[in-house]
């Protein structure tokens, strides 16, 4: 039975209201091996979740975000044809993401922000199972929490992949048989049964993890766009959909910034070898992008990124000039942050180096912490303003001519820092953030078009 499994995620968009919900329905419908569901919050929900957990609010400028959760979850409630039994379990979790956002006003607690934020996929899992069933579907809503523990790194919380892999192969796949499994995306419980959370866009990395616990042989990621694109087709309608990619090419757009994957998504796939499919829940016919361990062709150029909210932090000091063991003070003070780096400049008494600072992550609480520890140490510039620009492809520092057309693309624009030959599939650009749409669409007229 379990070999034969789908997991199947649907992402905010998918399950923003009743229509789109029920679009769902059918994408599950058509796929017998979906077994397992990951839902997202509703589309909006986590944004105002976070402006609950983050921005210091008075007890009437809660209420009122605390009414547009309600007024987005209602819309699906109301089309249910068992409202009456439904609701009071709504209600339930209305009022904790209240009580939530009042504790956290006054007590600034990091569990209690990832209390606060997993209460989108905790109603969206409750509405989206009640519209399954009313659909023909034997859905039943599942807390995660039982399965998918994690440490307790509030915010961006790590798997204990051992315990989730036991723990699905006993709870979840005995039920699969006669049940279809609704439930949360990007929440966890860490060994306390404390609830935490994956990291923004975590519900992909969760499908991954339960589909590789229970040696699913596919994940499918649902989305609004029909696959992934050469690039964002937010930036450019040029962008085409890529028929296949693998792992290694995913995972480097994720992390490069392609939102349409959370990052650590293409790991467990990696793992175990299961292939991932993404594409448009409410198109389903129109195919998507299968992503698998080895393609038919491996192309110099696949696509191209771009990662918003980038800072440039520069350490300098004379101390620096002949010394030894330098580098590893400052980025033995970064590592300690769990931090990563993605480009890096040196001269002889300055390093300059760029930090992924999108606001309210925790990210850009580990920033501060880190530039404050450089700074003992010492002087430290921080420039901000600029996106990651990113062409990945295959076999890049190896094929001649990569590099020079690249540049000629984009001869026009100012690049503050670049980055290639670390890894065949990449080559980045720190740019500023008033040319990186310009610069995506002109390098994507040059290299796809
Ligand atoms: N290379 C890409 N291919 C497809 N979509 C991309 C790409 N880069 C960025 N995106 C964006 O990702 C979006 C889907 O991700 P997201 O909004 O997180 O969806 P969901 O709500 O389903 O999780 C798309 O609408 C698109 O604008
Ligand atoms: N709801 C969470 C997790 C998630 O993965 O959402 P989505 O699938 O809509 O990107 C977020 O907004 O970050």
């Amino acid at each position: 039975m379990t070999q034969q499994v789908n997991v199947a995620k649907f992402g905010g968009t998918s399950v923003a209201n009743f229509a789109t919900i029920v679009n769902c329905a059918a994408v599950v419908k058509q796929n017998p091996a979906t077994r397992v569901v990951v839902v997202s919050a509703a589309a909006g929900i986590t944004n105002l979740l976070v402006k609950l957990a983050f921005t210091p609010l008075s007890q009437a400028d809660i209420a009122e975000v605390v009414e547009q959760i309600k007024t987005i979850e209602y819309n699906i409630l109301n089309h249910l044809d068992n409202v009456q039994s439904i609701e009071p379990k709504l209600i339930d979790l209305l009022n904790e993401v209240s009580e939530l956002a009042y504790h956290e006003e006054i007590l600034h607690r990091l569990d209690l922000k990832d209390q606060l934020l997993s209460m989108g996929e905790r109603m969206s899992s409750l509405l989206c199972s009640e519209v399954f069933k009313q659909q023909g579907i034997p859905a039943l809503n599942f807390d995660v929490r039982k399965v998918l523990i994690t440490d307790d790194t509030y915010g961006e919380a790590s798997p204990e992949l051992d315990e989730i892999n036991t723990r699905a192969k006993a709870i979840m796949a005995p039920d699969l048989a006669t049940s279809v499994l609704v439930t949360q995306g990007f929440v966890g419980a860490d060994s306390n049964g404390n609830t935490t959370t994956l990291g923004r866009g975590g519900s992909d990395f969760t499908a991954a993890l339960l589909a590789e616990a229970l040696n699913a042989k596919s994940c499918e990621i649902w989305t609004d766009v029909i696959g992934v694109y050469t690039t964002d087709p937010r930036i450019t309608q040029a962008a085409r959909p890529l028929p296949e990619l693998s792992f290694e090419e995913a995972a480097e757009m994720a992390t490069f910034g392609a939102k349409v994957l959370h990052p650590a998504t293409m790991e467990p796939a990696l793992r175990a070898d299961i292939p991932v499919f993404v594409g448009s829940s409410s198109e389903p016919e129109k195919g998507g992008t299968w992503i698998v361990r080895d393609c038919e062709v491996e192309p110099p150029y696949r696509a191209i990124t771009r990662r918003r909210e980038q800072v440039m932090v520069t350490v300098k000091t004379p101390k620096m000039l002949y010394a030894q063991g330098y580098l590893e003070k400052v980025f033995g003070i970064i590592a300690k942050h769990k931090l990563s780096v993605d480009l890096v400049t040196t001269s002889e008494i300055a390093i300059s180096f760029t930090l992924d600072n999108p606001p309210n992550s925790v990210a850009e609480r580990l920033n501060k912490q880190t530039i404050a520890e450089l700074e003992t140490m010492s002087e430290v510039t921080v420039e901000k303003g600029f996106d990651l620009v990113t062409v990945v492809g295959n076999h890049m520092q190896t094929t001649k001519g990569v590099s020079s057309r690249i540049f000629a693309a984009i001869s026009d624009y100012n690049l503050r820092m670049i980055c290639f030959g670390a890894n065949p599939h990449n080559m980045s650009f720190l740019v500023n953030e008033t040319d990186s749409a310009e610069i995506v669409t002109v390098l994507h007229q040059s290299l796809f078009e």
